[in-house]
């Protein structure tokens, strides 16, 4: 590694010890950047990435509610407001029992860069709270929420910070904590994004992050002579990306093989179709049920206790669950059974291990930041309907989303392209990403 890179990778580990995921998070920019800054010679000497790895605010607090039995209930809150140079902070709330500084900031980091890409007026945040929805009732879900946006409300606005949902935060939760902002603020404005139709919501951004990551896909094999029609896809995680990413795919002429959850995985030789897909979000959705009770229903699939799916043979890989839940040996594994492209739904779901068997044997790699933009870029539009106070059709949306999807694999191809025209899609998304935000920062001095 160069030595610059290493310096400044030193630094940023000696101010942030024991946060894992935030250091590997910069390391992979960092090593696309720091290059890119010393040919540039206006982005030099302003500690650019230096800034952008220092988040603006980071806001934690307790969330004290009351379960069922009235029994007391203790978690703590977080929100990073990490670069505003384009926009005000946006990026998702996630609720989950693993969710601490590391974790949060790694993803305000990464949200900076994939708002930048989407051309849209939005910078990065990211928050959430440790605790895990699973299991409880709805009362006791929604006085969590109330409870957790009457400190949050303190410090978000429609002109300062836009929050959205994320793991363990969909419509359910959405609707809870813009409930209680309204009730606080005694205003009715689009301070929350993933907002239910009747109150605000945009058609299509329950889709669009894993509609998103489907266009994209479907760019990248393009630049093959591909397409994503008569291809094996093997999915990871069943929650909202991964629901929408299949039901894209399946409409696109792909065969669907494996679904998974925390529990394991399920693989279906025959393919999960349209029907066993609505099945699938019914269960999640609804009954928030386990991916296992698929195999009680369709009888010849399996299901893979504590496995993941990356040993099933595909032409085309959709991590679309959780971060680091690709690894080295997964990795290995697509690549000996031919995988030709794998295009992250989630953030960061492959590790730098991983990404550097994808990266040296050159077959098709997206990272987060530029093919699951679709779901933030969504939820900038539904920013510009609540501000109209209008709402465009699913079709003018839907649209919209597939135009921007273009738009960043056309960006990546631009940055990420080496001299025998191999595209490195982590370079460009980068670099794209980064240019952005680093000429407003330089206008707006130091600050
Ligand atoms: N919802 C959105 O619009 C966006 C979400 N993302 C990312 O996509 C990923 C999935 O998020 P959503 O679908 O929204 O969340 P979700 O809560 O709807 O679903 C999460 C899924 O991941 C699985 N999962 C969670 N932890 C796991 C683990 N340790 N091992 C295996 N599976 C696990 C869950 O079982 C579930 O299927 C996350 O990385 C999130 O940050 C990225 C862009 C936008
Ligand atoms: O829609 C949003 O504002 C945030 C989506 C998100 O959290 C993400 O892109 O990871």
């Amino acid at each position: 590694m160069e030595k610059n890179i290493q310096d400044f990778l030193d630094k940023v580990s000696q101010r942030n010890q024991n946060e894992p995921e935030f250091l590997q998070a910069v390391h992979e920019v960092a090593e696309t950047i720091i290059p890119f800054i010393e040919q540039n010679k206006k982005y030099q000497n302003a500690k650019l990435l230096e800034r952008m790895v220092e988040p603006e605010r980071v806001v934690m607090f307790r969330v004290t509610w009351l379960d069922d039995n009235g029994d007391i209930q203790i978690n703590r809150g977080y929100r990073i407001q990490m670069n505003s140079a384009i926009g005000p902070y946006k990026g998702g709330l996630r609720f989950h029992p693993s969710v601490n500084i590391s974790i949060l900031k790694f993803l305000a980091f990464e949200q900076t860069f994939k708002n930048s890409l989407t051309t849209l007026p939005m910078g990065g945040a990211k928050g959430g709270a440790d605790f895990n929805p699973k299991g409880k009732s709805d009362n006791e879900v929604m006085r969590f929420c109330q409870s957790f946006m009457t400190e949050l409300s303190k410090h978000i606005g429609y002109n300062t910070d836009v929050p959205a949902g994320d793991i363990g935060v969909g419509a359910r939760e959405v609707g809870y904590m813009f409930g209680q902002y309204k009730r606080i603020q005694n205003e009715f404005t689009g301070i929350l994004t993933g907002k239910g139709l009747s109150y605000g919501g945009s058609l299509i951004r329950p889709e669009a992050t894993g509609y998103g990551n489907v266009y994209f896909t479907q760019n990248m094999l393009k630049t093959k002579g591909e397409k994503l029609e008569g291809k094996t896809v093997v999915i990871s995680g069943s929650g909202n990306v991964a629901q929408y990413a299949a039901e894209k795919a399946i409409e696109l002429g792909a065969k669907i093989v494996t679904m998974s959850d925390s529990g394991g995985y399920i693989y279906d030789e025959n393919g999960i179709d349209s029907e066993k897909l609505q099945f699938i979000m019914e269960l999640k959705n609804e009954k928030r049920g386990r991916i296992k009770e698929y195999t009680e229903e369709y009888n010849n699939a399996n299901f893979y206790e504590g496995k993941t799916p990356w040993d099933v043979k595909c032409d085309v890989a959709l991590p679309c669950a959780t971060q680091n839940e690709l690894e080295e040996q997964d990795a290995k594994k697509l690549v000996e059974n031919g995988c030709m492209c794998v295009g992250e739904g989630a953030n960061m779901p492959c590790t730098p291990e991983a990404v550097e068997i994808f990266r040296d044997a050159k077959i098709l790699f997206s990272p987060g930041k530029a093919s699951n933009a679709g779901g933030v870029a969504t939820s900038g539009l539904e920013m510009t309907q609540n501000s109209m106070r209008y709402n465009w059709t699913a079709e003018e949306v839907d649209k919209k989303l597939h135009e921007i999807m273009n738009d960043i694999h056309e960006k990546c191809v631009e940055y990420g392209t080496d001299k025998e025209g191999h595209v490195d899609y982590v370079k460009g998304a980068n670099i794209a990403g980064f240019v952005k935000v680093a000429d407003a920062m330089l206008a707006q001095g130091v600050v």
